[in-house]
C-alpha cells in the first residue's frame, strides 16, 4: 500500500467506525424516546434526524473508499501478479503447469477481490456490534455477561464448523487445478475429441465427469456446512433472547425498562452479526486463494525484474562469442519416469557463424536452445557471452540479444513495442519478403488477423524476430511447416543474408538437405553434443 492509500484507508475505516457506531446511537435514541414518550421530543427529533445524516453520509463515504481500494488492490493484484509470472525461471513455470496458472489468474484473483469487497462491510458492521455492545454493557452488565458467554460459545463453535466446511473448499479449489486441465484439453484437443466418440466419451464420460464430480461435492459438503453454521449461530441467537426474556422465571430481578432496551439492543446486534457471518466465507475464499498463490512460489526464485525490459534492452551486446562451459541440465523427475539430463556441454561459437544443430527426437535439441537463450539456468557450469560469465541477474539483459523464433511459437496479434513509422516501412517490406502481404495488414502495430495456417504463423513469427533483430538468432524447427519453395528460399536466401549482416545464427533441423549451407554441423546424441562439420578455420 502507498502512503497515499493508506491514508484512504485508514480514513474509509473511520468513517466506517463513525457509520456503524451512529447507527448504534440510533437505537439509544429510539429506546430512549420509547422509555420518555413525549417529553422532550423536539430535542430527541433533532438529534435523531442529524444522526440519520450522519449515518448516510459516513456509510456511503466509508463504502465508496474501501471499494475503491478494492478495485485499486485488484488492479495492482492483476499486474503484479503477471509480472511476477514473467520474472519466473521457465523451469519453475514448466512444474506449475499452465492449468494451475489459469485456475490462479481466474479463480483466485476473483476470490480475493470478494474478500475485500466484504471488508468496508465488515468495519461498519462490527462498529455496529461493537457499539451496541458497549450500550448493553450500560443497561446492564450481567446481561452483558450473559450476552458474551453466548457469542464465545456461539462464535467458538460456528469458527470450527467454517474451518471445516474451508478444508472442503480447499480440496474443491485442488480439484479446480484439474478442471482447468480439462478446460484446455477441451479447447487444445477439440479436433482429436470431435473426431473419435470413443475418446470423446472417455474423456466426458470419466476424466471430466469425475473432476466436476468431485468439485460438487466438495462444494455442497462446504455449503452444507456453511448452512449448518448460520442456522446454528441464528438458533443461539433467538436462544439468547430467550434466555433474557424469561430470566426472571429464573427468579432473577431484571428491570422492566432494562429488559425492553436490552430485548431491543440485542434485536438489533442480529443484523450485524448476521452480516458479518455471511461476509466471512468470503474471507475464507480470499486467505485460501492467497495461500494458493503463495505456494506456486511464483517470483520466489524471480529473475532480475522484467518489468519493461527498458533497461535491459540498453545492455544489447554487439556480436561476441558465445560459450556453454561444462554446462549441465536436468528436468525435474516425473511419477515413473527419471529426469531428462542433458550435458556435460561445452560449445563455442564465433559472431557471425551459421550453426545447424540436429539430433533424433527427444535428444535435447530444443533444451539446448533453452540453455542458449538464457531461458533455462544449467545445473552446473556457465554461460559465457564474449568472455563474461551471465549471473542470475544479468539473465533477462542477456536474453535481449536474440531474436528467437520456437517451435511452438505464440503468436501475438499486435508488434508489442515495435510499430512506429519508421519500423513500418521495414514491416512492409518484411511481409512482401514472407509472402504475407495478401494475407494481413500491419496497421498501427495491430495484425488485421493471425487467423492462419501454421506455416503462415510461422512466417509471422519471424517478422516480430526480423524486427527485433538482436545481434544473434535462434530457430527451432523453423521451416518444418514451409512448403520446399519457402523452405528453399529460408535455407538458400534468409539464412545467408542474415549471416552477411554478421549475425550468428543458430539453426535447429532435421533437414538434411541444407545441412552443407553451415558453417558448423552439430549433433545431439542422449544430451551430448558432436560436431559433425567443425568450423572451417578450425579444420583448415
Ligand atoms: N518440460 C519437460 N519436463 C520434463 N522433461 C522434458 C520436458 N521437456 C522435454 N523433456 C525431456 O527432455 C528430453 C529432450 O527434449 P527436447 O524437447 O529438448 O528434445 P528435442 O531434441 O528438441 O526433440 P524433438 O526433435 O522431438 O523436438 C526429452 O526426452 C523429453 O522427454
Amino acid at each position: 500500500m502507498t502512503s497515499g492509500s493508506k491514508a484512504q484507508f485508514a480514513l474509509s475505516a473511520l468513517a466506517g467506525v463513525v457509520a456503524g457506531a451512529s447507527q448504534a446511537y440510533l437505537l439509544v435514541f429510539i429506546n430512549r424516546s420509547l422509555e420518555d414518550g413525549q417529553r422532550n421530543a423536539s430535542a430527541l427529533a433533532v438529534s435523531f434526524f442529524g444522526l440519520c445524516l450522519l449515518v448516510f453520509f459516513s456509510g456511503v463515504l466509508s463504502v465508496t473508499l474501501l471499494s475503491r481500494i478494492a478495485q485499486d488492490n485488484h488492479y495492482n493484484l492483476r499486474l503484479r501478479l503477471s509480472r511476477c509470472i514473467l520474472s519466473t525461471p521457465l523451469k519453475d513455470l514448466y512444474s506449475c503447469g499452465p492449468q494451475r496458472l489459469m485456475a490462479v489468474l481466474t479463480d483466485d484473483i476473483g476470490s480475493i477481490v470478494q474478500a475485500q469487497d466484504a471488508i468496508p462491510l465488515l468495519f461498519v458492521e462490527g462498529a455496529k456490534l461493537v457499539a451496541a455492545l458497549v450500550y448493553l454493557g450500560f443497561i446492564s452488565y450481567k446481561l452483558l455477561i450473559l450476552v458474551f458467554g453466548f457469542l464465545v460459545f456461539g462464535l467458538t463453535s460456528w469458527h470450527l464448523l467454517q474451518r471445516w466446511a474451508r478444508r472442503w473448499l480447499k480440496l474443491a479449489r485442488e480439484a479446480d487445478d484439474a478442471l482447468f486441465g480439462h478446460y484446455r484439453a477441451i479447447t487444445e484437443g477439440f479436433k482429436e475429441l470431435k473426431m473419435d466418440a470413443r475418446r470423446r466419451r472417455a474423456f466426458l464420460d470419466r476424466e471430466l465427469r469425475e473432476t466436476a464430480n468431485m468439485i460438487r461435492t466438495r462444494r455442497n459438503k462446504a455449503s452444507l456446512i456453511y448452512a449448518l453454521a448460520g442456522r446454528w449461530s441464528q438458533s443461539l441467537y433467538f436462544l439468547l433472547i430467550g434466555a433474557i426474556l424469561f430470566l426472571p422465571l429464573l427468579g432473577e430481578q431484571v428491570e422492566r425498562e432494562s429488559l425492553t432496551g436490552f430485548t431491543l439492543t440485542v434485536l438489533f446486534i442480529g443484523a450485524p452479526l448476521a452480516a458479518i457471518v455471511n461476509v466471512t466465507p468470503a474471507l475464507g475464499k480470499g486467505v485460501a486463494a492467497l495461500k494458493n498463490i503463495e505456494k506456486l512460489g511464483l517470483g520466489a526464485s524471480a529473475e532480475a525484474d522484467v518489468g519493461t525490459g527498458a533497461e535491459a534492452i540498453d545492455l544489447v551486446s554487439t556480436p561476441s562469442t558465445l560459450e556453454l562451459v561444462n554446462v549441465s541440465y536436468r528436468y525435474p523427475e516425473a511419477e515413473g519416469s527419471r529426469g531428462q539430463h542433458l550435458g556435460p556441454l561445452n560449445l563455442r561459437i564465433a559472431p557471425g557463424e551459421l550453426v545447424f544443430v540436429t539430433g533424433g527426437n527427444g535428444s535435447g535439441k530444443t533444451t539446448l536452445a533453452l540453455i542458449i537463450l538464457g531461458l533455462f539456468s544449467p545445473d552446473s557450469g556457465e554461460l559465457r557471452l564474449g568472455g563474461q560469465p551471465i549471473t542470475q541477474q544479468q539473465r533477462d539483459a542477456y536474453r535481449q540479444n536474440f531474436s528467437a523464433v520456437f517451435a511452438d511459437a505464440y503468436v501475438f496479434d499486435s508488434l508489442l513495442g515495435y510499430s512506429n513509422d519508421e519500423l513500418q516501412a521495414r514491416v512492409e517490406e518484411l511481409l512482401v519478403l514472407l509472402q504475407l502481404d495478401d494475407k494481413l495488414r500491419i496497421e498501427n502495430g495491430r495484425c488485421s488477423t493471425v487467423d492462419l495456417s501454421r506455416g503462415q504463423r510461422k512466417r509471422l513469427a519471424l517478422l516480430s524476430a526480423y524486427l527485433a533483430d538482436r545481434p544473434f538468432y535462434l530457430f527451432d524447427e523453423w521451416a518444418a511447416e514451409q512448403d520446399p519453395v519457402f523452405r528453399d528460399f529460408f535455407y538458400s536466401r534468409m539464412l545467408p543474408e542474415l549471416k552477411a549482416r554478421g549475425k550468428t545464427v543458430i539453426v535447429i533441423t532435421h533437414d538434411d538437405r541444407y545441412f552443407h549451407m553451415s558453417d558448423r554441423l552439430l549433433r545431439l546424441t542422449m544430451g551430448q553434443i558432436e560436431e559433425l562439420r567443425p568450423a572451417l578455420a578450425a579444420s583448415a
